[in-house]
């Protein structure tokens, strides 16, 4: 979506090699205003480097959900860039500045993202839709291949499974996927393809709630102290995230 021809707005797929997390800087050329979702804390002079080369100001710092395997960046985000606000689900109980439901639609410069509620590897999960460029972030609902676990959190393998028929297997075929992770070195899918080859999504309801009962996942190494971090959007101090 980067090639060729006059672009009115910015975009960037970062990764967090240690949590194999994703983060994705949107912009608007005009205003400068921008938006990172899923900013990682261990990421963000990286991340405020980036905003700063390109001239933007975050406006919104965005979570797609309390994350499991590391802490948010918005904290931090927050303290150092003073026009940032955290976003994140009012259902997902956590404090941010702003608190998000479905159907909100979150504004920078001529942009904006429509918000879905996709809830099942955790209750608050969202999606955001740039239907202006047919792309929609997924958060962990739909992974590439793959989607979210469900076996804490609030984890609910059937709601997951209606959440993504209902609300992103519905998107035009050709609408880009962009996932909070990727652990096979993948960086994006669509729609079509997902409905197509997901080994578990693509499945019946049954067979898909039988695939995450035996799944059988190790716990993410960070979830003591990210869980907690995360209630609050992302703790301030980068020097205690690391203790
Ligand atoms: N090994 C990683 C955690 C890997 C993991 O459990 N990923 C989650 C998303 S983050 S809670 C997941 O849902 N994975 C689905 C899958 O099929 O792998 C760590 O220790 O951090």
């Amino acid at each position: 979506m980067n090639i060729g021809g006059e672009k009115d707005f910015i975009f960037k797929q970062l990764l967090d090699y240690k949590s194999y997390t994703y983060t994705y800087l949107l912009g608007d050329c005009l205003s400068r205003e921008a938006v990172l979702i899923d900013p990682v804390i261990e990421m963000a002079d990286r991340d405020i480097q980036v905003i700063k080369d390109l001239g933007l100001n975050l406006k919104y710092a965005v979570n797609t959900h309390v994350h499991a395997d590391h802490i948010t960046g918005s904290g931090v985000l927050k303290k150092r860039l003073k026009d940032c606000k955290s976003m994140i689900a009012s259902v997902s109980q956590a404090k941010a500045d702003i608190k998000l439901n479905e159907g909100d639609l979150i504004k920078f410069g001529g942009h904006e993202l429509e918000v879905r509620s996709t809830p099942g590897h955790t209750d608050g999960c969202l999606s955001y839709v740039w239907h202006d460029k047919m792309v929609v972030f997924t958060g962990d609902a739909v992974l590439i291949r793959g989607c979210g676990r469900t076996d804490f959190q609030q984890g609910d393998a059937g709601r997951l499974y209606d959440s993504v028929h209902k609300k992103i297997f519905v998107l035009p075929k050709d609408y880009i996927i962009y996932p909070a992770h990727d652990y096979t070195g993948q960086t994006s899918s669509t729609v079509g393809e997902e409905i197509r080859y997901n080994s578990r999504l693509s499945k019946t309801r049954d067979e898909f709630i039988k695939i995450m009962k035996e799944l059988n996942l190790p716990y993410p190494k960070q979830i003591d102290k990210a869980l907690p971090a995360n209630m609050v959007c992302g703790i301030f101090d980068e020097e205690e995230a690391k203790n």
